[in-house]
Order: structure tokens, then C-alpha cells, then sequence
């Protein structure tokens, strides 16, 4: 297997459109890197420029020791000569053709002999599970099996690299969860190095080795799900990644906390944190959801959770074995996923898991504590 290197790759399409800003991107052998970003952030492009199909403006793409492009040494390699497979988004499939001949599609472009073509789609079809389908059109088979079909297609030609954009979204919520688990198993059990590229964070987490955050085409952060999860480096991939309650706040010395509204709520830092941080200097607080604990009797505290005040049930939910609770504590909102119900105006008491917070530079929104 081989690595993926992107250095310093931009990508303009006109001057107010730079969908790729100096991305530097070491996808390692046999790793699964998952690209993630809100729409239009560069995702795709990352992948048609990996693939050939896109030429970068300026910076290197490598695949193993192969310089695959390079606008300033003039070179390019076509997507044919890349060994790369891909699976697009809407999977691509020629409607007109049985699925044994969209997979041998590729071969049959190589000129590869026919009994070879023969071997090779049934080997693949019967590693992803779709061995039976291949006397069938693409509309005779349900979408988890369209899409096996498409990256059937993406590796029969054995490619060093496999390259997938948002692979899962034509898929209902149950099939998708299905499919991620299956796409993970063929990567581990081929070991290929793969790039993935999503939006949605629940294929970020599940599939990746490690993920990259691009945001309007400048790589926020790499690193491993929960890195990127517990310490994320800004406020944006902290949103991004998942659910957060974002508190604005200032730093209070005297009797050391960090004072939200107007000093109504108060949560104690330790002398240690406050020691690296500026007195009365702003901050945003991130916690998420399931780092708060609401209780209608005061709890004994531990393992970091200290009682930050009292407020008021104003939704409680229930999201199958557990609830989604939004809670006012002095004019604060606070989403909150428990583990037990509580009724309309229920008064409580707020925890929070102080192992858990984040705390960000007001102003330039980066992580300064978590
Ligand atoms: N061929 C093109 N010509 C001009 N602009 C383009 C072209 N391809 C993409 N863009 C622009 O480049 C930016 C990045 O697009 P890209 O498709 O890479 O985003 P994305 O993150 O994959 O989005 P999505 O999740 O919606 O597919 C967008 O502003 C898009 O409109």
C-alpha cells in the first residue's frame, strides 16, 4: 500500500472561489482518513484533485514516491495512470448495464482479457457480498447494494488508493449504519489507504483512523476522533464534530471562576488553569451535551462534577434509552443528554463534568483549555 501526500495544494476556480488554501495532507499507508466539512468547503475537490480530475493551482500531490501533480514542475499525471479507485457520491452506476458489467467497466476500458475480467468481478463480488446480484440491473437491487456495487467497481482494478465522496448519503438511516460498518471491515481487510470525505460527523467518528476538518478550504485540524472530539483546536470543529453548548463568559481572579452572565453563574477553575489564564480576559465555554448531569436531589460531587446552579426542565425528550433535555439555568440555555426523564418545569440541579470543558479564546475562538 502506499501514502497519499498533499503539500501545500491550492485549488482556485476564480478569484472569489479558492476551494482548497495551502492543504497539507499526509494520508499514511493503509490509514482511512475522513475529510470533513459543511458543504462547499473543498471536500470533493480534495478528492477530483487526488484522483487526477482536477488539477491543483499550485503545491505537489504524491501517490507512494510518484509525484502525481505539481503546477510548478509541470507535472500531471492522467487519472488513468494513478491506480486510484473511486466511489462517488450518487455511486455513478450505468443504469443500461447488469452489475457485473459496471464493475468490469474498468477493466474492459484496460483492454484486460476476457476470461481475466471474468475471474476478477466474481473475486471482488464475492469479497463484497454481491455475488448473486450480478446478473442484475442497478434498479433491481436495494441502495446498500448499489452502493457495494459501486465500490466493487472502485476496487476490481486492485487500486493502491481508495477514494470515496459521501458514499452513505443516498442511504435511509438504517442501511447507512449497516454500510458504514461494512465499509470499515473491507478497508481494514484490504488494508488500502482510503480517503473519505463527509459532512456528517457520525462517519467522521465511526470510520476514521484519523479525520482532518476543512473549513472553506484550509485544513482546521488533523487527528484522531477523539482528539479532534475531546480537544478540538477552535470553537468551529468543536461545533462541527458534534453537539456543544457554547457559553461566552470572562475570567473572575478573586474567588477564581469563570463568571457567565454577568457573573449569575459562576464555575470554579482550579488555581492551575487560572494561572495560564489573563484576569477578566473573555472566554467562550464549551461543554457538551452529555458532560452535564441534571438532578432533582442535590448529588454527592466527584470525579469532577461540581454544581454550577439550578435551573429549569424546559423540553425533555425521549431519544430511545435516553433523553434530550434543554434546561434554563439564569438565562442560559443548555442542551443536555440523560440518562433519566424529567417533566416541564422540573426544578434541577446543574453539573458539569469539569474534566470535560472547554474553554476558548473569545476572540480568536481557538482552544486555550480542554
Ligand atoms: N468546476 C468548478 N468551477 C468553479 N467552482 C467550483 C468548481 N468545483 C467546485 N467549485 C467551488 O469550489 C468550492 C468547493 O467545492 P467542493 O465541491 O469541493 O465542496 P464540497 O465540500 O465537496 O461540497 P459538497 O459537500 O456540497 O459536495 C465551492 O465554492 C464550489 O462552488
Amino acid at each position: 500500500m502506499v501514502r497519499v501526500y498533499l503539500h501545500d495544494v491550492t485549488k482556485v476556480f476564480s478569484k472569489s472561489v479558492i476551494a482548497l488554501d495551502h492543504v497539507e495532507l499526509e494520508v499514511k499507508s493503509g490509514e482511512f482518513m475522513v475529510v470533513m466539512g459543511p458543504s462547499g468547503h473543498g471536500k470533493t475537490t480534495l478528492l477530483r484533485i487526488t484522483a487526477g480530475l482536477e488539477e491543483p493551482t499550485d503545491g505537489d500531490v504524491w501517490i507512494g514516491d510518484k509525484l502525481v501533480a505539481s503546477a510548478r514542475k509541470g507535472v500531471f499525471i492522467p487519472p488513468k495512470d494513478r491506480n486510484v479507485g473511486m466511489v462517488f457520491q450518487n455511486w455513478a452506476l450505468y443504469p443500461h448495464m447488469k452489475v457485473f458489467d459496471n464493475i468490469a467497466f474498468p477493466l474492459r476500458i484496460k483492454n484486460m482479457p476476457r476470461q481475466e475480467i471474468e475471474k476478477k468481478v466474481k473475486e471482488v463480488a464475492e469479497v463484497l457480498g454481491i455475488a448473486e446480484t450480478l446478473d442484475r440491473y442497478p434498479r433491481q437491487l436495494s441502495g446498500g447494494q448499489q452502493q457495494r456495487v459501486a465500490i466493487a467497481r472502485a476496487l476490481v482494478k486492485e487500486p493502491q488508493v481508495l477514494l470515496m465522496d459521501e458514499p452513505f448519503s443516498n442511504l435511509d438511516a438504517r442501511v447507512r449504519v449497516m454500510a458504514r460498518a461494512f465499509v470499515k471491515d473491507i478497508q481494514r481487510r484490504l488494508g488500502i489507504t482510503t480517503i473519505l470525505v463527509t459532512h456528517d460527523p457520525a462517519d467522521a467518528l465511526t470510520l476514521a483512523d484519523r479525520i482532518a476538518v476543512l473549513r472553506r478550504g484550509v485544513v482546521q485540524q488533523i487527528g484522531l476522533p477523539s482528539e479532534v472530539y475531546d480537544k478540538p483546536f477552535n470553537i468551529f470543529v468543536a461545533n462541527f464534530i458534534g453537539d456543544i453548548n457554547l457559553i461566552e463568559g470572562f475570567i473572575e481572579s478573586n474567588g477564581p471562576g469563570v463568571l457567565f452572565n454577568g457573573g449569575d453563574v459562576k464555575i470554579p477553575l482550579s488555581e492551575k488553569l487560572l494561572e495560564a489564564l489573563d484576569e477578566r480576559s473573555s472566554v467562550v465555554l464549551g461543554i457538551r451535551p452529555e458532560d452535564i448531569v441534571l438532578s432533582r436531589e442535590e448529588l454527592q460531587v466527584g470525579d469532577g462534577l461540581v454544581n454550577v446552579g439550578r435551573g429549569v426542565v424546559e423540553i425533555s425528550e425521549f431519544a430511545g434509552g435516553k433523553f434530550n433535555v434543554m434546561v434554563r439555568m439564569s438565562g442560559i440555555e443548555l442542551k443536555v443528554v440523560s440518562s433519566s426523564s424529567f417533566g416541564i418545569g422540573d426544578q434541577v440541579n446543574v453539573y458539569f463534568n469539569m474534566n470535560k470543558i472547554k474553554l476558548f479564546n473569545k476572540s480568536t475562538e481557538t482552544l486555550i483549555y480542554g
